[in-house]
C-alpha cells in the first residue's frame, strides 16, 4: 500500500506532500520496502523535513584527505574498477561514486560537464551524502540497509534530488564488515536492475582486491565446484597462513561452503573445510601447473576444484625485477607496478601509408589513446580486414609503452594446444617436445609494451580463465613451475565477431568480456570511411609504389565499390591493377574485379551491408545513411564534427543514429533517452547537429 502511495503521482500535491502522507499516514507500520522504511527513518529518527531543505554538505580539503588516507587500501583497490566501470557505461550524464560509511564521497568518476552540473548538490569529493545528511538518497541508504539499494526520482527525501537515480551497493572488507558504498547516480532512470548487477560485480572485485591487498603474505586458496569459474568472479577465495590456518575469505567462499559469516570461517584450518592439507595442495597444485585439482569437502560428498598457491609477498621478493621492487616499496605492489612505470605518451607519426581520416575513426583513436594510457584494455570490433591490427599498431605506437614492444598473437591460427604455451611460456622441461632451456611466453615479452590478442573470441575457455587472472593479478606463471612474475602490459584485443552473443551462447567468459572491453572500439568498414578517397590514394602509393596513377574513371569505380573485404581488399586490388597497368595510369581495364559492380550500383552496396549484418557484426557504427536528405547530413556531419573534442564527436554520432532511428522525430529520442525535449534540443545545438526535418508526429 504505502509502495502504491509512493509511487502514485495523483494523491499529493507535490513531492514533500507526498512523502509526509506517506509516513504520517499510518502505510509504514508493515512496510519493508526499503525507500518507505528510510523516509520513515529520515522524519521520525533523524528530524528532517522534506520541505526544509538543507544546503548541501561538503567536507573541507584537509578532512578529505585525511579521510581518504585512513581509506587508502578501499580507494586503492577502488579506482581502477571504477574507471573501468564508467568507460563500460559510457553513458556522459552518470557518475560513479565511492563513499565510507559515513556517506562521504572518497572518490568519483564522471565526465567533467556532469560533475559541473551535480557539483552544487554536494555531488563532488567531500560531499557528505548519510542519509542523516541528505535524506533518502543511493549511497546513504545503502549504508544504512547495509544492502544494495535503486533510489529512483521521487524515491529521494528532498525534491532537489528528484532529478536524480541512484543505485548502489556495498562494499565489504575481509572480515565482512561494509567498508565503502559503490554508487552510480544518473540522469536516466532506465535499466537500474541490470546496473545494479554490474555494480555487484564490481563491488566483488574490490572486494577481492583487498584481501589479496590485505594479506600478501598468506597463501591464497582459490576454489569452486565448476573448474571453469576457479580464477574468475565466481571463485571463492581464502587467505591461509603458514600453518594452514584461515584468515580472510571472500563471500563465495562463505556461500559454496555452507558458511553464514567470517566468524564461522576465521582461525579454521584447510583440513576442517576440505580433505586435504595446505601442503598437499600446494604440491599437488604446482605439479598440475596450477590448473584446478580436486578435493573433498570434510565429511561430506561435496567435490570441489581448487589451487592454492605461495603467498605474493614471497613471489614478489623472488621474481620482481629490480626496478619494479625499488618502485613499489608499499604492500599494495601489484597494483603499484603498473603505475610506477607510466611513462609521458610518445607522439609519434603513424605508419607510413596508414590512413585515419575519418572523424570517427580519429575520435575513437583519441579515446583509445586516453584510456589505454591509464592501463584500461581496449576491444577492436570490426569486420575482416576493416583495419583493427593497423588501429591497434598505431594505438601503441602514440601511447606511454611505445618505447616496449608490440607483441601479436592470433588466436584463431594458433593450434589450441599451442596458445597455452606461447601465451604464458613454459620452464625447461614442462612438458616432451619443450625447448630444453624453457621459453618465455608472449605475455612476458609484452612486459613494459602492449600485448595484442588478435580474434579473441577463439580462445579456449579454459584459457580464458587463465587470461582473466593475469589481467586481475598482473602476475603470470609459466608452464611446469610454481614461480610467478610481474608483468605491466597494455591490453590490446580484436574480434570480427559480436563477443556479447557469444557470451549469451556460454562460448565466452562474461567477466573476460567486461574486463577486454574497458572501452570498445568499433572500428567502421571500408564502405561506410568518409576517408575513402584518401586510402585508396594513400594506400595507392604503397601498393603500386610512388609512380602509379589512377585515371578519373578508375577513382570513380574503386569510390563506387562496396568492399565487403574491406581495406584488405582495397590493398590486393591496387596491387593487381599497379601490375597490370605496369607503369600507365590505371584505368576500367585494370580493375575488372570492379567492373561488374559499378552497373550493380546501389545493390552491391545493399548486399554487403547486409553481408556485415549476417555475419554478426556490432551495429554500432551508424547505418548507411538513407537516401535523400538524411544522406546530406552525413556529409555534413564529418565536415562539422572536426570542430568539436572527440567525446563530442562520439556522442554526435550516437544522437544522430538515435534520430535516424526515430526518422529525427525529436519527442521520440527525447523519451527514449528519458530527457526533457528541451535538454535534448540544447544537447542537439551544442553538438552542432541541424534538425532541418520536420518532426513526423509529434
Ligand atoms: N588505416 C589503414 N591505412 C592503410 N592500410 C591499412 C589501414 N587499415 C588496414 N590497412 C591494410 O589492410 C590490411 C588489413 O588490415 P588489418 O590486418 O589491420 O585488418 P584486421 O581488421 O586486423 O583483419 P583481420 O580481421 O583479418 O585480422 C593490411 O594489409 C593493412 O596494411
Amino acid at each position: 500500500m504505502a509502495l502504491t502511495l509512493r509511487n502514485s503521482g495523483r494523491s499529493a500535491d507535490s513531492h514533500a506532500d507526498r512523502v509526509l502522507e506517506v509516513v504520517r499516514g499510518g502505510y509504514q507500520e508493515h512496510s519493508d520496502d526499503v525507500v518507505t522504511l528510510s523516509w520513515i527513518r529520515c522524519l521520525n529518527q533523524y528530524n528532517l523535513r522534506p520541505d526544509k531543505p538543507r544546503d548541501p554538505a561538503v567536507m573541507g580539503r584537509v578532512l578529505l584527505e585525511e579521510r581518504r588516507a585512513r581509506h587508502a587500501a578501499v580507494l586503492e583497490c577502488a579506482r581502477y574498477e571504477m574507471t573501468t566501470l564508467y568507460q563500460q557505461l559510457a553513458d556522459t550524464e552518470m557518475a560513479v561514486l565511492l563513499t565510507d560509511t559515513d556517506g562521504v564521497i572518497l572518490h568519483m568518476v564522471s565526465s567533467p560537464e556532469f560533475a559541473a552540473e551535480v557539483g552544487p548538490l554536494g555531488l563532488r569529493a567531500g560531499g557528505v551524502w548519510s542519509e542523516t545528511e541528505a535524506g533518502t538518497n543511493g549511497m546513504g541508504t545503502c549504508i544504512a540497509a547495509a544492502s544494495p539499494v535503486c533510489v529512483r526520482r521521487e524515491d529521494h527525501f528532498y525534491t532537489q534530488f528528484t532529478q536524480l537515480t541512484c543505485s548502489a551497493v556495498p562494499v565489504c572488507d575481509p572480515s565482512g564488515n561494509v567498508v565503502a558504498a559503490l554508487d552510480v547516480t544518473s540522469r536516466s532512470s532506465l535499466m537500474q536492475q541490470h546496473l545494479l548487477v554490474l555494480l555487484a560485480m564490481t563491488a566483488r572485485m574490490i572486494e577481492n582486491r583487498l584481501i589479496d591487498h590485505q594479506f600478501r603474505s598468506a597463501h591464497p586458496l582459490h576454489f569452486h565446484s565448476r573448474p571453469e569459474f576457479v580464477y574468475t568472479l565466481h571463485e571463492g577465495k581464502l587467505a591461509v597462513d603458514d600453518d594452514g590456518r584461515i584468515l580472510a575469505a571472500n563471500r563465495s567462499a562463505l556461500f559454496q561452503l555452507g558458511l553464514e559469516s567470517m566468524d564461522e570461517i576465521r582461525s579454521r584450518r584447510i583440513e576442517d573445510l576440505f580433505q586435504t592439507s595446505l601442503q598437499d595442495m600446494l604440491q599437488r597444485s604446482a605439479s598440475s601447473s596450477f590448473h584446478p585439482v580436486v578435493t573433498y569437502r570434510t565429511n561430506a560428498a561435496s567435490r570441489f576444484f581448487a589451487v592454492a598457491r605461495r603467498p605474493a609477498a614471497a613471489a614478489d621478493a623472488l621474481c620482481l625485477p629490480s626496478s619494479a621492487v625499488s618502485a613499489s616499496p608499499s604492500a599494495g605492489a601489484s597494483l603499484a607496478i603498473s603505475r610506477s612505470r607510466a611513462r609521458p605518451p610518445v607522439k609519434r607519426a603513424p605508419a607510413i601509408g596508414c590512413v585515419f581520416e575519418d572523424p570517427r575513426l580519429v575520435a575513437q583513436m583519441e579515446i583509445a589513446r586516453r584510456v589505454i594510457a591509464r592501463g584500461t584494455p581496449v576491444l577492436l570490433c570490426g569486420e575482416t580486414g576493416s583495419g583493427k591490427e593497423v588501429f591497434a599498431r598505431s594505438l601503441h605506437e602514440g601511447s606511454p609503452q611505445a618505447s616496449g614492444a608490440f607483441v601479436a598473437i592470433n588466436c584463431a591460427s594458433l593450434p589450441e594446444a599451442l596458445i597455452e604455451s606461447e601465451l604464458f611460456g613454459y620452464c625447461a622441461g614442462a612438458f616432451t617436445g619443450a625447448q630444453r632451456s624453457g621459453r618465455r611466453g608472449k605475455i612476458q615479452q609484452a612486459d613494459g609494451g602492449t600485448l595484442f590478442l588478435d580474434e579473441i573470441a577463439d580462445m579456449p575457455l579454459e584459457l580464458q580463465s587463465r587470461l582473466l587472472r593475469v589481467l586481475d593479478e598482473r602476475r603470470v606463471t609459466p608452464l611446469g613451475t610454481e614461480e610467478s612474475h610481474a608483468v605491466d602490459f597494455q591490453l590490446i584485443s580484436a574480434s570480427h565477431r559480436h563477443l556479447p552473443t557469444l557470451v549469451r551462447d556460454g562460448r565466452f567468459r562474461e567477466d573476460l568480456y567486461y574486463r577486454l572491453a574497458g572501452v570498445e572500439v568499433q572500428l567502421p568498414p571500408l564502405r561506410e570511411r568518409s576517408d575513402k578517397l584518401e586510402l585508396i590514394r594513400g594506400m595507392l602509393a604503397t601498393e603500386g609504389g610512388p609512380d602509379a596513377i589512377l585515371s578519373a574513371e578508375a577513382e570513380r569505380m574503386l569510390m563506387a565499390h562496396s568492399w565487403p573485404g574491406n581495406v584488405r581488399q582495397l590493398g590486393h586490388v591496387l596491387r593487381t591493377a599497379a601490375a597490370l597497368a605496369d607503369g600507365a595510369p590505371i584505368t576500367r581495364v585494370h580493375l575488372p574485379a570492379l567492373a561488374v559492380n559499378l552497373h550493380a550500383g546501389h545493390e552491391g552496396e545493399h548486399a554487403a551491408s547486409m553481408t556485415g549484418e549476417r555475419a554478426g557484426v556490432v551495429a554500432a557504427t551508424p547505418p548507411c545513411s538513407p537516401p535523400g536528405a538524411l544522406h546530406g547530413e552525413h556529409h555534413d556531419d564529418a565536415h562539422s564534427s572536426a570542430k568539436l573534442n572527440p567525446i563530442q564527436t562520439n556522442e554526435r554520432q550516437l544522437l544522430l543514429q538515435m534520430l535516424e532511428q526515430h526518422r529525427w522525430n525529436v519527442s521520440n529520442v527525447a523519451k527514449a533517452l528519458d530527457i526533457s525535449r528541451n535538454t535534448l534540443y540544447r544537447k542537439i545545438h551544442k553538438l552542432q547537429i541541424e534538425v532541418s526535418h520536420p518532426e513526423q508526429g509529434a
